[in-house]
């Protein structure tokens, strides 16, 4: 059996009480794929991409059959390695963007710090770099959002200044949770066309989980389904959404078209 760029087999995650929140999911990327995860509010999008990248919470357990990160199995690396492996070559970007930035240091200094450690850049290198990608996703006054600490910035910035970190070390790979959620429809748009540029232009896969079908649709080859902790369905995109096969995924698909 051949293995993907990135890939996740036979998950499964329990919390502290041996309740099953992802049961049996295997979940893969291909190189240049530009791939999406879709399903509803707690299907188990989010703590499966965690898996992938092994920064799960630790009051969860997961067990899984094979953990492939960048061509390579994870097995005898070792919790460094893996953290070197993931924070220089994958871009990730989180679904909570409040607590993952610290609200008490400047946004230049979170967006600098791990491209200036990863990368060996000076100070002003990176503050340059950040100021560039700020202005590709739509920040229009990158010094201000750099000097400024996240609690003086709305939510849709500190979105924006967690897509732009995430793209600091230009990644080989990128993994986004729900990244345009709280952006207005130009904006997201805006960075949507960034991701298609970087996966088209570049070659940079893309894993990307959005409960947005239309989203999903426009942008992505290959489509996971989640419910309930389970994948219910995967395929091309075209044909899970032109023939979808379990009722989730038609429900899925009918509620979308009502609501368009
Ligand atoms: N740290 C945790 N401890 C216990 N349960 C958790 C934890 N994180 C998530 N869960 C539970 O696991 C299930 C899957 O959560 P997950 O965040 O992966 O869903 P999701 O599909 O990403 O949904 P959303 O789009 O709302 O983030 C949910 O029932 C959630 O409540």
């Amino acid at each position: 059996m051949t293995s993907r760029l990135m890939e996740i087999k036979g998950l499964t995650i329990k919390d502290q009480s041996g309740t099953v929140l992802v049961d049996n999911v295997s979940v893969g990327l291909n190189d240049k794929e530009f791939v999406g995860i879709v399903g509803e509010s707690g299907s188990g999008k989010s703590l499966t991409t965690q898996a992938l990248l092994n920064v799960l919470p630790k009051s969860l357990q997961a067990e899984y059959e094979q953990l492939t990160l960048m061509d390579r199995s994870v097995e005898g690396m070792d919790a460094a390695q893996i953290r070197a492996l993931v924070g220089r070559e994958i871009g990730f970007v989180p679904q909570n963007t409040v607590s993952f930035l610290h609200p008490l240091i400047k946004i230049k200094h979170q967006i600098g710090d791990a491209y200036m450690h990863h990368m060996k850049k000076s100070r002003e290198a990176a503050y340059d770099k950040a100021c560039r990608l700020l202005s590709k996703v739509g920040i229009k006054d990158p010094d201000r959002v750099m000097n400024s600490y996240p609690f003086q910035i709305s939510g849709g910035m500190k979105q924006r200044v967690n897509i732009a970190l995430a793209l600091m070390t230009d990644p080989k790979v990128i993994i986004a949770d729900e990244p345009t959620t709280a952006l207005d429809t130009v904006i997201q748009r805006q960075v949507m066309d960034l991701f298609d540029t970087m996966n088209r232009q570049e070659g940079v896969p893309i894993l990307f989980i959005s409960h947005d079908l239309n989203i999903i649709r426009k942008y992505c080859s290959r489509v996971y389904v989640m419910y309930k902790g389970k994948l219910v369905e995967s395929g091309s995109t075209e044909l899970v959404f032109s023939r979808p096969e379990h009722p989730y995924t038609r429900q899925l698909l009918d509620s979308t078209m009502t609501i368009k």
